[in-house]
């Protein structure tokens, strides 16, 4: 059963790399479908209007339900997930990505302007699986880039889709931290010589080196990461 993602959006021109690459031969593979939902396609004036004034006022503008509630309906089916990237979402991660890699439908909820309604989250949850996610600790102009980014991180754990499914078994057992620095060839480029232990064929030898790169790479970039911090 392939995956089935349904995105909409206000800019489906935002989805096109979806069909370079990896993740286009993903859906030529049958392991994957995506379908990208123009919003305005759902609404029912003349304006094609997505958005009015914030009750309570604020700045900006917010996204009506309306639009979204009939966007989703003509996808959601009681196998769904419904994913509305948001500043105020739980943090997504690598296993947040292997859970959504094992689903059978996501709707991605791409807002613009200040959000989406609340209602319409409030309106699904009873139904169906909703999941507020973020993807960092920074603001974007919408939910489209990190729906991108969330796609592409759980496409790539659906089973089949990487050719070499080695790296992902060196993905899960990689130590707490980051990954150790990576090199090919020339040996020598501009007077950098590639580091003398990945060239001796001592595979313990290079697994070690490899373990203290990773933490001192984690210990100067993201000392978040270290056991016990
Ligand atoms: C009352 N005010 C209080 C301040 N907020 C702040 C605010 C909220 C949204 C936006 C723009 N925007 C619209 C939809 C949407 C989805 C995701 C993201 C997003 N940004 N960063 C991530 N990691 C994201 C993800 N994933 C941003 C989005 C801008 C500013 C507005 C309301």
């Amino acid at each position: 059963m392939p995956l089935r993602i349904d995105v909409i959006t206000i800019f489906p021109d935002y989805f096109a790399p979806l069909q370079l690459s990896l993740m286009g031969k993903a859906q030529q593979s049958g392991l994957v479908t995506i379908a990208i939902h123009d919003l305005r396609e759902f609404t029912s004036d003349r304006h094609r209007s997505v958005d009015d004034t914030p009750y309570g006022g604020g700045a900006g503008m917010v996204m009506t339900p309306e639009p979204w509630g009939q966007a989703i309906d003509a996808v959601v089916t009681d196998q769904s997930t419904l994913i509305v990237p948001t500043p105020a979402g739980k943090l997504f991660s690598q296993p947040v990505a292997a859970e959504l890699a094992h689903s059978t439908h996501l709707i991605f909820a791409c807002g613009r302007y200040e959000g989406i309604d609340q209602r319409v989250v409030e309106y699904y949850r009873p139904r169906i699986d909703v999941r507020e996610l973020s993807i960092g600790d920074y603001v974007l102009a919408g939910g489209d880039v990190a729906t991108l980014a969330m796609i592409e991180a759980s496409v790539r754990l659906v089973p089949g889709v990487l050719g070499n499914p080695e790296s992902l078994v060196e993905e899960s057992h990689q130590l707490p931290g980051v990954e150790y620095p990576s090199y090919t060839k020339p040996p020598t480029w501009r007077g950098l010589d590639v580091p003398e232990v990945l060239l001796s064929g001592h595979h313990d030898q290079i697994a070690r080196w490899r373990a203290e790169q990773s933490t001192i790479r984690t210990t100067h970039n993201r000392p978040d990461l270290l056991p016990g911090s």
